[in-house]
């Protein structure tokens, strides 16, 4: 296949819209890439270390490889587990070794069948892993910031950890396959270690940042853990002094996780399919969904889902990017072929319960007609209250903001009067008000809320405020990425409060995926409409 490469990446530019990570050198060569003037094709499924949001300003856009390399990633993982475990390359030098005459002590090995895996981030590779282990009779544990289908669970045995601490705590052996994002960096300190077993081993193919290293180093010389194996570290490769590499109860690889024939061949065909796509101006087949704006969306897709919602009515107004497409719930084919446009509403009656969905994005200029409204359509309906679910960029939180949840609320006094209690009880966040000059401290200049990627959430929040509605926004600190999880997590949390879930399934959290979720990976829409 012939790709029209229009201009290949310059070592500057590559530098430019590569992250660099804590002493690292950039190295060109160091993946494999192509830039065409319309698409960044990175290969492999991580895009941490590019900067998208500078990338998609330049009208180029980013696409990744997912799927294809989860099989080989998780065989990494279960190849660097065993080989820690059972003392593989120790005892490949004691073979080699003619000197040695007898099998040291040094190489009794810990047993893997019948231990305790514990995967952190249940996603494509964390769950091939799991399938592996079960291979392995092990007893699986997962934590995940959404937990998977019952059926999930059961087709490899695993069990849910809402709380990270009681996997590590039980696990003999801790598997990284999370996804490196605000979240995540340095997910593994000084206290995650020290909970677990003096016997157990950490494994990470995940990325190196979401390990403390120096918490590590300590970890492993004071005896806190066995071992740790490690496919990736910050920076990679490491300086040939660093502490790391100078103990016996270490095993690195260099980031090879992808690195077989068979793997590389479907992740450069990817890439071209994608690169091909873009250049086409067709929807590039793996193009990650990067709005945080994109989760409020996709959880009240759930709740239409889930509840099997009635639509009765749509919006039809010049504020929103006209779009129009198939049945994003359908359940037959039939009804698949349903035209459904991008303001559409739902109900539920025994529920007592509308729900608009937003799906298009506003017309940047007409964004204060919008909200005019949609506080118009409110106090018409004569809802007795309402809810916003939004989200915010986690990379812009403020000191006070990092720690902790990352779930906030807003309500406004016309909801606090009826439901100043529940929230209370519920011991929600509130989003707090923060300062204009970060940094700077000025005595004349009152926080404000802040709500970057959230679109008209700070607006309608204060228009609510003004008109006296009864109005609560629900929104979640999360990045750019697959925001799938964030809904997830968005959605139960409004679920606590509003117990929409508790009639409609035995199942905690168990919500319906729509069928429209398989498109979700698709290119957005070019920037240039606004
Ligand atoms: O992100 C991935 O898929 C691998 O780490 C290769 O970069």
């Amino acid at each position: 296949m012939s790709v029209p490469v229009t201009s290949f990446l310059k070592a500057s530019l590559w530098s430019r819209i590569r992250k660099q990570l804590p002493g690292e050198k950039v190295m060109a060569e160091e993946k494999p890439w192509a830039l065409i003037s319309e698409v960044v094709a990175n290969g492999g499924v991580g895009i941490d270390h590019l900067d998208v949001p500078y990338i998609n300003s330049l009208g180029v856009k980013v696409t990744n490889t997912p799927g294809v390399v989860s099989n080989a990633t998780a065989d990494i993982g279960m190849a660097l587990l065993l080989a820690s475990a059972r003392k593989v390359v120790e005892g490949h030098q004691v073979a080699m070794d003619p000197k040695i005459t007898h099998i040291p002590q040094s190489l009794m090995g810990v047993e893997v069948s019948e231990s305790t895996l514990g995967i952190i981030g249940m996603g494509h590779i964390g769950y091939k892993i799991a399938q592996r282990g079960k291979g392995f009779d092990m007893k699986i544990l997962y934590h995940n910031r959404s937990r998977r289908s019952v059926e999930d669970e059961q087709a490899v045995g695993a069990t849910y950890c809402a709380n990270m601490d009681d996997l590590l705590k039980e696990s003999d052996f801790v598997m990284l396959a999370v996804n490196l994002t605000p979240e995540t960096t340095r997910l593994i300190g000084h206290r995650q270690l020290s909970l677990m077993k003096p016997t157990a081993t950490l494994v990470n193919v995940s990325r190196g940042l979401v390990v403390d290293q120096d918490a590590l180093v300590k970890a492993l010389q004071s005896g806190t853990i066995r071992a740790a194996a490690l496919d990736v570290t910050y920076p990679e490769p490491l300086p040939r002094d660093h502490p790391l590499l100078g103990l016996p109860n270490v095993l690195i690889t260099p980031h090879v996780g992808t690195h077989t024939l068979a793997t590389t061949i479907k992740m450069v065909q990817q890439m071209v399919d994608n690169a091909v796509a873009a250049v086409k101006g067709q929807t590039a087949p793996n193009e990650p969904a990067v709005a945080v704006g994109n989760v409020g969306q996709l959880a009240v897709d759930l709740i239409v889902s889930t509840l099997n919602m009635s639509r009765v009515g749509h919006i039809h107004t010049d504020c929103l990017i006209p779009m129009a497409g198939n049945n994003p719930y359908a359940t037959c084919k039939e009804d698949a072929e349903e035209l459904h446009t991008p303001a559409e509403v739902y109900t539920a009656a025994e529920l007592k319960l509308a729900v608009l969905q937003i799906r298009a994005p506003i017309v940047q200029t007409k964004s204060k007609k919008f909200r005019q409204l949609l506080v118009s359509w409110i106090k018409a309906s004569g809802f007795s209250r309402t809810v916003v679910l939004s989200s915010s960029h986690a990379y812009q939180r403020d000191d006070q903001q990092l720690q902790g949840t990352p779930l906030r609320y807003l309500a406004t006094p016309s909801l606090l009067k009826v439901s100043a209690d529940a929230l209370k009880e519920l011991g929600w966040r509130e989003m707090e008000r923060v300062s204009a000059f970060p940094g700077l401290t000025d005595a004349n200049t009152e926080p404000r809320l802040h709500i970057p990627g959230g679109g008209i959430t700070k607006g309608l929040y204060t228009d609510s405020c003004t008109e006296d509605l009864s109005l609560a926004v629900l929104l979640l600190f999360c990045s750019e990425g697959d925001n799938i999880p964030d809904a997830f997590t968005l959605v139960n949390h409004l679920n606590d409060w509003l117990h929409l879930l508790d009639n409609h399934s035995p199942e905690p959290n168990k919500w319906k995926i729509p069928p429209s979720w398989n498109l979700l990976f698709g290119s957005g829409i070019p920037p240039a409409l606004f």
